[in-house]
């Protein structure tokens, strides 16, 4: 049985330790806050991500991270990716050696242009192969109510990839795995951006075939980045690419969407923000971060570049939607 810490009590923290305990792990989960660990542990439910969820009776919570950690051989870290570097830093000496570090962030670094994995490897100052990430259609909402999808595990061991597997497998939550690390990762970060085009799409009121020109265009962008950071061009196909960019893209439940769909309809950034209550759309600093990271590598990402100019030069949604229709046109 696995013995599996998982830092972070937000909606996918929270879902995905419900998950590793359907699954037969003995799970501990890690809250922030001192109030929301106790309300776990008096009423087995977060009533700040998923009042409505009853958690298994078996999942522990906590707000001391070292009672979390102590004895796990599997570390999930389940907070969003620009914190990530600071969290991770806070708990670094007391991590279990040897343990398989696994992330469930999707996003990209500002300022250093490094996906989790990276951050995780530098911080914790463990090899690559000790390293999984864990990206797919995975809308939390609809996991913590046994609705049934599938995900990727990827790691370049193996057998930790399996081992990760064995210990969330149930009968609604299927993982894959897969060792092409950079692309899962780029997956996810790139698919919370393209959300946010086709949510400003809805907003603006346009219809099935411009969201489905996104989604197309938007998997064709972040694949041609993914490649040239060194991921195989199939893993774009499979749940970690097209699979969570149609979930995303398609889902009023995300949040990515949703922030893309306020700024088409006219909020600013700030009211968008606002609208959220605290919980993170990562697309909105990945997109700089992607933005950079394509400059830096010669490949082309002008939808990713549209909302980055959107969300952080003030340019109007409306002059997005021309740009990307005047660009020159071209063989697909
Ligand atoms: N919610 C989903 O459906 C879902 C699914 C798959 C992946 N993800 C990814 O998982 C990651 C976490 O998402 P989430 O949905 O759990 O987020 P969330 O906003 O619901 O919760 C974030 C959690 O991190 C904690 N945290 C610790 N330090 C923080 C800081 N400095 N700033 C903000 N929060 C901090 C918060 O207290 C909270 O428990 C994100 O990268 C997200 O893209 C989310
Ligand atoms: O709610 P979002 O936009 O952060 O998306 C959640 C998940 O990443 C979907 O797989």
């Amino acid at each position: 049985m696995a013995v599996v810490a998982v830092l972070g009590a937000g909606s996918w923290g929270t879902t995905f330790a419900k998950v590793l305990s359907d699954a037969g792990s003995e799970v501990t989960l890690w809250a922030r806050r001192p109030e929301v660990a106790h309300a776990v542990r008096s009423t087995g439910r977060n009533p700040e991500y998923l009042p409505d969820v009853q958690l298994p009776a078996g999942l522990r919570a906590t707000s001391d991270h070292r009672e979390a950690l102590d004895g796990a051989d599997t570390v999930v870290l389940a907070v969003p990716s620009q914190s990530l570097r600071s969290n991770l830093a806070g708990w670094v000496a007391d991590l279990p050696p040897g343990a398989t570090l696994l992330s469930l962030a999707k996003g990209v670094e500002l300022r250093t242009l490094e996906r989790m994995s990276e951050v995780v490897r530098e911080v914790a100052g463990v090899p690559a192969d000790q390293v999984a990430v864990l990206s797919g259609p995975n809308l939390a909402r609809e996991i913590a109510v046994g609705q049934p999808t599938a995900t990727v595990i990827a790691c370049t061991d193996h057998d930790r990839a399996v081992a990760l597997q064995q210990a969330c497998t149930t009968g609604y939550f299927r993982p894959y795995t897969n060792t092409d690390v950079v692309g899962c990762e780029l997956g996810g970060a790139g698919k919370n951006v393209i959300a946010l085009a086709c949510g400003m799409a809805v907003g603006m009121g346009l219809g099935g075939n411009t969201t489905a020109t996104i989604i197309t265009r938007g998997l064709a962008e972040v694949a041609r980045l993914g490649v040239a950071l060194g991921a195989r061009q199939e893993t774009f196909a499979g749940l970690a690419g097209l699979g969570d960019l149609v979930a995303t893209c398609s889902s009023p439940l995300s949040r990515n969407r949703t922030f893309g769909e306020l700024l088409g309809r006219g909020s600013t950034l700030a009211q968008a923000q606002e609208a959220a209550h605290g919980q993170v759309a990562e697309g909105v600093k990945t997109c700089t971060a992607l933005r950079e990271l394509a400059a830096r590598h010669r490949v082309e990402v002008p939808i990713t570049d549209g909302v980055h100019r959107v969300c952080h030069e003030g340019a109007p949604v409306s002059a997005m939607a021309r740009e990307l229709l005047g660009r020159s046109t071209k063989p697909e």
